[in-house]
């Protein structure tokens, strides 16, 4: 095994500890799993890539992220998500759009305050040269 591939490894195991914190909060748990387009049936209309945490751990898996940023762009396209098919002046709308945001603020915090930057850094210079 070449020494980056140690080095994404430990990516792994790390994006898996922040995947497994931000699905075990109860705020979250619209986010947890994917959208039922059984019961929200236009759901496919108005988003064209849907997002979850679910998906998410299961791409860590298969090691589809080779740098926090990766995987940060999928949180922000979970929150992205719901803000657009939430746009209403609801109350119901408003909670969901509040709740998406905090995921989406947890999330880089959690990175931000956990991750070692120069690590983070060694990451994204793997990921160019894949
Ligand atoms: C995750 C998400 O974006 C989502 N948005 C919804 N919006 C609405 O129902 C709004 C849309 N505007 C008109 C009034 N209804 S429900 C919903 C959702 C919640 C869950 O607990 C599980 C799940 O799979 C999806």
């Amino acid at each position: 095994k070449r020494k980056e591939d140690y080095k994404l490894r430990e990516l792994r195991i790390f994006l898996r500890d922040i995947c497994r914190k931000l699905a075990s909060n109860r705020r979250f748990y619209k986010f947890t799993k994917p959208v039922d387009l059984e019961e929200v049936t236009d759901y496919l209309d108005i988003i064209k890539q849907p997002m979850d945490l679910e998906t998410m751990m299961t791409k860590v898996d298969m090691h589809k992220y080779n740098c926090a940023k990766e995987f940060l762009d999928d949180i922000d396209l979970i929150c992205a998500n719901a803000l657009e098919y939430n746009p209403d002046r609801t109350s119901s709308d408003k909670q969901i759009r509040h709740e998406a945001c905090s995921l989406r603020d947890h999330a880089h915090a959690l990175i931000e305050v956990e991750m070692d930057s120069d690590f983070e850094i060694e990451c994204q210079d793997i990921a160019k040269r894949r």
